[in-house]
């Protein structure tokens, strides 16, 4: 028994993708961005800068307290720089700490706000241009690739998995180059003030370094799943919000509820997983760090016990080892942050490294302006190997002439028309307009000459005037009202509230079916493109809309090379040739039946 829940199921429950395998391609992906970036590589330094002075105004922080203490509370007398503060009251060294203390705050809020704001704006338009570089790109790709790529996932892609990155770019400009700095002064005030204590506060960074790349791998893994299952949610989304009128004409919204959520508790599960993991580190690097600093405890503390050391110097060694962890923790946060941006850097690197687009020959030439033949020659193709669709198809086209191909569904008549729109490559034969075979055609050129109507029109949330320019975006309002005329828009569009600036909602929905169609077929009387193909213009119409959209068709088309693909006999009618395209497997039944094994005869003309 066929489950009726399977179109559902496929929609929210199953778009789960392979999990890719292999190390995150952080480094190549850098490559990838670099163009993007390298605009700002200006005001990222700039953002390093500010963070560097921020750096510098964090070490001197503890000075006005150091001079409150030992200058006006401790009474302690000033030397060199400071020795003009000798001749100064307490309360005056009290009051020049005190306000010292908050200009060195407010510089360095001025400081950390100003790198903030920088390193933002920098990311932000890192993102903006790695977004249109991948759009641009995932324009190109075939549509083999976008088959096989779900919407929702391009989209989590080009979106969080973005800003995953520009987290790191931030990260890099604010963390790295100051918390280094600093560690470098720490430690070198560190290892000059006290080498032994020094060394013995210091054993432990080895270790802390070996777990930190430990945590690092853990965390890019679970981000890994992390960002996986968020593209999954964003697919099974996309698809199930894209059918939401099948959803409730079916009565599925219980359903779909379910599969929504089952998808979005496995995000909710890998998020926290990931969260966990990430959270782990920090008790981990605290008990590492403080384990280092026991250890200074009891060893220096026998030191003191032993005469060889101050008290006063072991609480020193003690505050700048506390100075020192404050970056190696840093440092190891700025580790998560680009085990996350590799997780994501990975997905993004996957789009924008494909390479199955269908792209201009290198010497790919203009289509001419008027095309006397379209001819298909021996053509073979397939969606997926082992699986053909077409099978030595031969059909020719002469200028002016309309051609209707009829056959049963899956017979591949969409198919051939996607082929001459080169929307995929064929396996075998060709495809040629006056003998040039598409594949070496300038596509742009190419897509100018042909204009297509598909089976579903592809309206967009635009005016039915902006979405009938879509077929020749230099289109005046006078020839898009024009076409509208051809096309019998003109019919209703009236009777829309604001006429042809009325906005038809998303995929045209505020139009009935035959509305649609006819939007469509203005579009493509809008274009002075001398091929017309239609797909199945009439499917799914009552009498009286299908016989309005037939005559539309007739004054829309008039003087061009009409392909038209139906089920619809009527059709036939304003055709002047039909063409009957038998599904490929009763080819190779009757082939092998009448032992013909290379009979090529899936086209039968039927010459009226
Ligand atoms: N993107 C795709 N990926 C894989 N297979 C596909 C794809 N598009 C179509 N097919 C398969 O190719 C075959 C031909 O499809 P096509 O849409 O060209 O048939 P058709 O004759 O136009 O059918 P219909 O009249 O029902 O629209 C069908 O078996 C279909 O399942």
């Amino acid at each position: 028994m066929v489950s009726t829940e399977a179109p559902l199921e496929r929609a929210g429950g199953s778009i789960r993708r392979p999990r890719a395998t292999g190390r995150p391609h952080l480094p190549q992906a850098l490559a990838i961005a670099a163009p993007a970036a390298r605009p700002h590589l200006a005001a990222l330094a700039g953002t390093g800068a500010l963070a560097l002075l921020g750096a510098g105004a964090t070490l001197i922080l503890p000075w006005p307290l150091a001079l409150a203490v030992d200058h006006a509370i401790g009474r302690r007398q000033s030397t060199g720089l400071l020795a003009w503060m000798n001749d100064l009251s307490p309360e005056t060294v009290l009051v020049l700490a005190g306000v010292a203390l908050v200009l060195i705050t407010t510089l360095s809020g001025l400081l950390a706000f100003g790198s903030t704001a920088l390193g933002e704006r920098s990311a932000e338009g890192i993102g903006a241009r790695l977004r249109q570089t991948m759009f641009e790109h995932t324009m190109d790709l075939s549509l083999r690739w976008h088959d096989r790529m779900p919407h929702g996932e391009l989209l989590s892609r080009m979106t969080s998995d973005i800003t995953r990155m520009l987290d790191a770019v931030i990260a890099v400009a604010t963390i790295l180059l100051p918390e280094t700095v600093i560690l470098v002064v720490v430690l070198v005030v560190l290892t000059a003030f006290d080498p032994r204590l020094a060394l013995i506060g210091l054993a432990v960074v080895p270790l802390l370094a070996l777990l930190a790349e430990r945590q690092r791998r853990r965390v890019r893994a679970a981000q890994q799943d992390a960002r996986e299952e968020a593209g999954n949610l964003f697919a099974a989304t996309g698809d199930l919000l894209r059918n939401v009128r099948a959803v409730q004409a079916f009565g599925r919204s219980e359903k779909a509820r379910k599969l929504f959520g089952r998808s979005n508790e496995r995000v909710r599960k890998a998020e926290v997983r990931a969260a966990i993991v990430s959270a782990r580190w920090s008790p981990i690097a605290e008990i590492v760090l403080a384990l280092g600093s026991g250890l200074v405890l009891i060893i220096g503390g026998g030191y003191v016990l032993h005469g060889s050391l101050s008290t006063g110097d072991l609480l020193v060694v003690l505050a700048y080892l506390g100075e020192l962890y404050s970056p190696v923790r840093s440092l190891t946060r700025l580790s998560s942050i680009l085990a996350k941006a590799g997780a994501s850097a990975r997905r993004v690197q996957e789009v924008l490294s494909a390479s199955d687009a269908v792209v201009d020959a290198p010497r790919a030439r203009p289509v001419p302006e008027r095309i006397q033949e379209v001819r298909f020659d021996g053509v073979g193709f397939s969606y997926e190997q082992g699986h053909p669709v077409l099978r030595d198809f031969d059909l020719c086209l002469s200028a002016g002439e309309t051609v209707c191909l009829l056959g049963p569904s899956g017979a591949g008549k969409s198919t051939i028309l996607h082929l001459l729109l080169r929307l995929y490559d064929v396996d075998a034969g060709a495809v040629r307009l006056d003998g040039l075979d598409v594949r070496d055609c300038e596509r742009h050129s190419l897509r100018q000459r042909i204009a297509f109507v598909p089976q579903d029109p592809w309206l967009f949330d635009a005016s039915v005037a902006e979405n009938i320019a879509f077929g020749a975006l230099e289109a005046t309002r006078d020839e898009v009202e024009e076409a509208g005329r051809l096309a019998l828009v003109d019919e209703f569009v009236h009777d829309l509230p604001q006429g042809y600036d009325t906005p038809l909602g998303e995929d045209g929905v505020r139009l009935s079916g035959g509305q649609r169609r006819r939007v469509a077929l203005a579009r493509a009387a809008v274009s002075q493109a001398p091929i017309v193909l239609l797909d199945e213009p009439t499917a799914s119409l009552d009498p009286v809309s299908s016989a309005t959209v037939v005559q539309a068709i007739r004054t829309a088309t008039l003087r061009r090379t009409v392909l038209i693909v139906t089920h619809d006999e009527n059709l036939a009618a304003i055709a002047d040739r039909v063409v009957h395209l038998s599904k490929l497997d009763d080819v190779t039944d009757h082939a092998k039946k009448g032992g013909e094994q290379n009979a090529a005869y899936q086209a039968t003309d039927l010459v009226r």
